[in-house]
């Protein structure tokens, strides 16, 4: 199915929280689309390790210039609560505060306050369909009537997220929203989909720009596809 008709498809969906929100849509990585790696500085100590670059540093930085705008316009003048959940979702956590803080220098557009904390999710899917969820870390306790806004990396299954949002609006959260760098396009989908993504990208394991594969591969800046060598070596690695 061609990559445009399948995300077409996907935004016949289910957004976090019941939330009457309509999203927009994320741009669309189609399946064919990779970047060269000799164009690309891809780091010394990860040659021969990643496939393919499917997303540049730049136009990562690009992309999340725009969903602060699109985040600033629709929460104008309210605070929101960031959710950053790690270890993936910190540089575009990161990156996304940059962006947002740039509008507190101007006094003719609307605010954006926020505060943040951070979590670790792991999700289990026990024999039943919604799946349990582990959280770690951030004060729980303080989201009541707070705007949530979870940062997240990638929606694949899209299990932990919808694993996580019950739990924090049980906890007497105003509102619960998901903003995800990446999407993933796959079978294995739940429908779960984000409220403000920045890229639909094709069914392969991504690294880089703090996705890991075994812990290695956060230090990378541009989102690539790992390889076959880089799966055996960083296996064999972390076997000691
Ligand atoms: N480094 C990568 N991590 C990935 C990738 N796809 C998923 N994930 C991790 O899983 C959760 C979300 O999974 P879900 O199935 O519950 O939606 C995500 O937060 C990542 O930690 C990938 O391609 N590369
Ligand atoms: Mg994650």
């Amino acid at each position: 199915m061609m990559a445009v008709e399948q995300d077409r498809r996907a935004r016949n969906v289910r957004l976090a929280s019941g939330d009457a929100f309509s999203r927009r849509d994320p741009f669309v990585i189609g399946d064919q689309l990779s970047f060269p790696l000799d164009m690309f500085s891809v780091p010394h100590h990860y040659k021969g390790d990643v496939k393919e670059i499917m997303i540049p540093h730049g136009l990562v930085i690009d992309r999340i210039q725009k969903l602060a705008k699109d985040i600033r316009h629709d929460y104008a003048d309210t605070t929101i609560h960031l959710l950053c959940v790690l270890k993936g979702g910190s540089a575009y956590f990161q990156d996304l505060i940059t962006a947002l803080r740039r509008f507190h220098d101007h006094a003719d557009h609307s605010y954006v306050p926020f505060t943040f904390d951070f979590i670790k999710v792991k999700s289990y899917k026990g024999v039943s369909s919604t799946g349990s969820v582990q959280i770690t870390g951030g004060d729980l306790a303080a989201l009541e009537g707070k705007n949530v806004l979870v940062v997240e990396d990638i929606i694949d299954t899209g299990l932990t997220m919808e694993s996580l949002l019950p739990v924090l609006e049980a906890r007497g959260a105003n509102s619960v929203r998901v903003t995800s760098l990446l999407e993933k396009r796959t079978e294995l989908s739940s429908g779960f989909r984000g409220h403000y993504v920045g890229f639909s990208i094709p069914d392969k394991f991504v690294v880089g720009y703090c996705l890991d594969f075994n812990e290695f591969f956060r230090d990378m800046d541009h989102i690539c596809v790992i390889s076959d060598r880089g799966i055996e070596r960083f296996t064999e690695e972390t076997r000691g």
